[in-house]
């Protein structure tokens, strides 16, 4: 496992060690060991998920409120996706920045995402399978959310916006600044 630290504090890249051979490969998708040996950071993740989309499918930017945030530890099982991580920590000196990456199924990259953050993907590939490890339960009751196209997180995308497909949900959420109440 190799770490790569993000403009953000507490984000980072992992990269999985793959073991090739002649029958295929192998690696280890997770180790709370390593993974705080080289981050510091102690995990315990109680949830997992998955979710399958189509190419211009959207889910974002969402979020958790304390006592529920969630941290997340992002990767992509088939397919591709552009992943979009947003600082909402008011006290962070990178609060309203994100940080945008390719995962893929070839690339094998995955994004751990502190909780205070808001997350969301879009499926570059004709489909994609998208998997995730969470330190927090489901609380419906605490979801949050802000507009995965506000121009004030200047977010690119990529692909057109009449091809993006949202959930009824993240077509109405809110801007950023009147969730976190603080000007960027
Ligand atoms: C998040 C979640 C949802 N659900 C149910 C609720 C709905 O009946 C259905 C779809 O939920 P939703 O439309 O919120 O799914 P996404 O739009 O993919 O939401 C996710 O989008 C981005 C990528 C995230 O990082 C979050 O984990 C999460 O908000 O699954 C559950 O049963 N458990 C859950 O943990």
């Amino acid at each position: 496992m190799q770490i790569e630290k993000t403009p953000l504090a507490d984000c980072y890249i992992i990269k999985p060690q793959v073991h090739h051979d002649h029958r295929g490969y192998f690696f280890e998708s997770f180790n709370a060991l390593k993974f705080k040996e080289l981050t510091g950071i102690t995990t315990d993740f109680v949830q997992d998920n998955q979710s399958f989309s189509s190419y211009g499918v959207v889910r974002a930017l969402h979020a958790q409120r304390a006592p529920y945030a969630q941290a997340k530890l992002v990767r992509v099982l088939q397919g591709e996706v552009l992943d979009i991580a947003v600082d909402a920590r008011l006290d962070s000196p990178t609060f309203g920045q994100h940080f945008a990456i390719h995962l893929s199924a070839e690339n094998q990259l995955q994004l751990f995402i502190p909780r205070g953050f808001l997350h969301g993907y879009i499926t570059l590939s004709k489909t994609s399978v998208f998997f995730y490890k969470c330190d927090q339960f489901y609380h419906k009751q605490a979801e949050c959310g802000v507009m995965y196209n506000d121009s004030d997180l200047g977010i690119d995308w990529k692909v057109p916006p009449a091809d993006r497909i949202l959930s009824e949900k993240d077509l109405v959420l809110p801007r950023f600044n009147e969730v976190y109440k603080k000007t960027l």
